[in-house]
């Protein structure tokens, strides 16, 4: 199941190397994180990301080695904004000559990048950016400029104190005429003594939510008043601007501006099962453990891993995990491609892409972050403790709801491409993860057949109500928004049910490569049997959480509806013997959770009572203030007993 997990032996064996490098290097302990204040969080940060950058290069490290590494250090800062969207919005939109000059330096960090595209004004919608780089054909140069309050670049991570480089997102101006958005690469530091060069004002935005995650990471603000750049450093493979002030846009489309976007929403994908199986493993290894009621004759109380209705918060998140993680793998394959095509100038397959990548970011996120808090629920009064390891892991995952394309923002990217392939019914055939809506007529008109619970254990069954249920929703828009005469006022007024519709294609897609996964690519019948196990409890949990969906569309009757309840019950019965291995199979170390409810040998009790007494407060019996504030107050004689 490890290797069913990671995806292949030798994918295991690299994460478990770079798992125990991790753990058993003392440079890399975190437990104290929650106790520092925001200067000394924010230097251990700094002396850890030095600290990995030369084993990477000591122990020469591949890239994918160096990727678990840094994962496994598990502290948000400047280098994830310089690896994941510095270097690839150079690759993704940079010409060969720009290539040549920045990549050399970025992969050897003689040169740090951040992204800076989001502003105090505007984040999603990213046409409204107020920054502007107007061409100064004189000089041959841009000249980049905030000229409100609401222009100032606010965010970017890394920007406040590491980046020497940025790419800046700005309203391009030549003669006075703005021709769009474009990326510039901006330097912003001295590579000397580190100064913010003139006409710059950096600094950073201020603590975040929860205390040693996100703080860790340096989100800056930046204003420019009129600093130049030389006109080649403008990102110039979608659009170009000759040095006489000519803008020409190549054959690519400009849709490619936007493409490090796409890049890393696939990554965010593919990291929601890390963080999801890590609650997760949290909350089963503890319920195993912790015992309540239910004791007969003075024996043992009941494990409550074993209520029914512990078992049906927890199983759904943990086959979530897998289902997140198998779809995140799905996801990287189909962005491998499609950037092999873009380099090939095939740019076919970008709008599904797009839409793919918005709508699984939106929804993996949106349910880890509320299957992180779930677990900590699923903890009782000890997953609010930070030596739980839940409070703090949901603090750095929940922006991810919001960074990186808002969620609802992203579902919306959704129903466009969806609108779009239901109006190009008639002359275009969907294909890929659309290919069901050419398929409507079936699935508008057959209803489900299942007639016992046993029925709903076929594959075949749960795909047709899914794709029925999702066919039945994007028509049934497609249908109502033929009604307006304006389609963007009737995509206004039908955002709501837009935005359902999306979530069951989503949904569709996520379930389907489950059951691809398990009929292609498992070894082992052992694994496959627990694994079919896993996908049909997602499945079925779906269908129980928006049965409403099912209903209303008519696919289902109540009683088809109740059997798949039925049947789920009894499947948490067969997930219950495994719910340990499946857990241990994420392969996470003891180092890497964090966390005393999750620990692998189970001493929850004793650790439990270890950690409280290194909490600072426990330093001494009498702490600072009691003299000053509490005996005063034990010491006063009042005359009234109340105040
Ligand atoms: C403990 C365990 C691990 C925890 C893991 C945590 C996760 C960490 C994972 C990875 C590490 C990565 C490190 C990063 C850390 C996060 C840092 C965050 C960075 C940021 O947030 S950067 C800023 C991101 N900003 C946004 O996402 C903005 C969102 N807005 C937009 O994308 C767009 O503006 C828009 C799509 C909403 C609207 O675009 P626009 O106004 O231009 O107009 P439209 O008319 O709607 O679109 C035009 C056209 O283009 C198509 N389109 C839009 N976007 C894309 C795209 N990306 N690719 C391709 N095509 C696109 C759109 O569909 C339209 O097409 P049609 O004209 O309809 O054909
Ligand atoms: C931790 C963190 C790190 C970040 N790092 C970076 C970074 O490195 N670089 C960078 O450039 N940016 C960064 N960002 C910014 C991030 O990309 C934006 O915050 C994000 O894109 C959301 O945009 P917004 O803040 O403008 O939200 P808004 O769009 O203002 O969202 C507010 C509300 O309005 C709703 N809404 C907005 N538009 C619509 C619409 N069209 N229809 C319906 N509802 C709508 C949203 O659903 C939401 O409920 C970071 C943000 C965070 C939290």
């Amino acid at each position: 199941m490890k290797v069913a997990w990671a995806g292949s032996r030798e994918a295991f064996q690299v994460s478990d190397r770079m798992a125990k490098l991790v753990a058993n290097d003392p440079v890399f302990e975190k437990f104290s994180k929650p106790m520092l204040g925001r200067k000394e969080l924010f230097k251990n940060t700094l002396r850890k990301a030095a600290y990995a950058w030369k084993l990477i290069n000591d122990l020469r490290l591949t890239e994918e080695e160096a990727k678990w590494l840094r994962h496994y250090i598990d502290e948000p800062n400047y280098t994830d904004l310089h690896w994941e969207m510095f270097v690839p919005a150079i690759e993704g939109q940079g010409t060969k000559e720009q290539k040549k000059k920045w990549l050399p330096l970025a992969q050897t960090m003689q040169i740090i990048g951040t992204y800076a595209q989001t502003e105090l004004g505007h984040g999603s919608n990213v046409q409204g950016l107020e920054t502007t780089a107007t061409f100064d054909r004189q000089t041959d140069e841009f000249v980049m400029h905030s000229p409100t309050l609401t222009s100032s670049k606010w965010w970017p991570g890394g920007m406040a104190k590491v980046a020497t480089h940025a790419i800046v997102y700005a309203r391009l101006i030549i003669d006075g005429l703005f021709h769009g958005v474009h990326g510039f690469i901006v330097q912003l530091r001295s590579l000397e003594d580190h100064s913010p060069l003139p006409g710059l004002t950096l600094g950073d935005i201020g603590m975040k939510f929860g205390h040693g995650t996100y703080n860790t990471m340096d989100n800056g603000v930046l204003r420019f008043d009129h600093v130049r750049i030389p006109r080649n450093q403008m990102l110039m493979r979608v659009s170009q601007v000759t040095k006489e002030g000519k803008y020409a846009q190549s054959d690519v489309p400009r849709q490619l501006l936007y493409g490090t976007m796409v890049s890393v929403r696939q990554t965010i994908v593919a990291d929601a099962s890390k963080a999801l199986s890590r609650a997760v493993c949290i909350a089963t290894r503890y319920s195993v453990v912790r015992r309540q009621f239910g004791s007969r004759n003075g024996g043992p109380e009941t494990q409550v891993i074993d209520y029914k209705t512990q078992q049906s918060r927890l199983f759904p998140l943990l086959a979530s995990a897998y289902a997140f993680r198998f779809v995140g793998e799905w996801l990287k394959s189909l962005y491998i491609d499609v950037k092999q095509r873009l380099e090939a100038n095939d740019f076919s397959t970008l709008p599904e892409t797009h839409a793919c990548t918005a709508g699984l970011k939106a929804l993996t996120t949106a349910a880890t972050a509320d299957g992180i808090e779930e677990c900590r629920k699923l903890c009782g009064g000890h997953g609010y403790l930070i030596s739980s390891g839940l409070p703090e892991l949901f603090a750095f995952y929940v922006p991810a709801c919001s960074y990186e394309g808002e969620n609802v923002v992203m579902m919306l990217q959704v129903a466009r491409f969806l609108v779009k392939t239901v109006s190009n019914l008639g002359y275009k055939q969907p294909v890929g993860t659309a290919a069901y809506l050419g398929r409507v007529t079936p699935l508008l008109q057959n209803n489900c057949a299942v007639q016992t619970a046993e029925d709903w254990l076929n594959p075949d069954a749960i795909l047709e109500a899914f794709e029925a249920r999702a066919a039945r929703m994007v028509i049934g828009c497609g249908e109502r928004l033929a009604m307006f005469e304006n389609p963007e006022e009737g995509f206004a007024e039908l955002s709501i049910d837009l935005v359902e519709a999306s979530l069951a294609h989503c949904q569709l897609i996520t379930v389907s490569v489950f059951i691809q996964k398990l009929n292609h690519e498992i070894p082992g019948n052992g694994v496959k049997r627990s694994l079919e196990v896993l996908c049909y409890v997602y499945a079925l949990f779906l269908l129980h959480k928006h049965q409403g969906d099912f209903l209303a569309t008519g696919y289902l009757t109540p009683k088809q509806a109740s059997l798949a309840n039925e049947q789920l019950r009894t499947l948490y019965s067969k997930v219950r013997p495994n719910a340990i291995a499946f857990v241990d199979s994420f392969n996470h170390m003891d180092h890497y959770l964090c966390s005393v409810l999750g620990r692998y040998d189970g001493n929850v009790y004793p650790k439990l009572y270890e950690a409280a007494w290194k909490d600072p407060l426990n330093d001494s019996d009498i702490v600072d203030g009691i003299q000053q504030y509490v005996q005063p107050i034990l010491k006063q004689k009042l005359h009234y007993a109340k105040l």
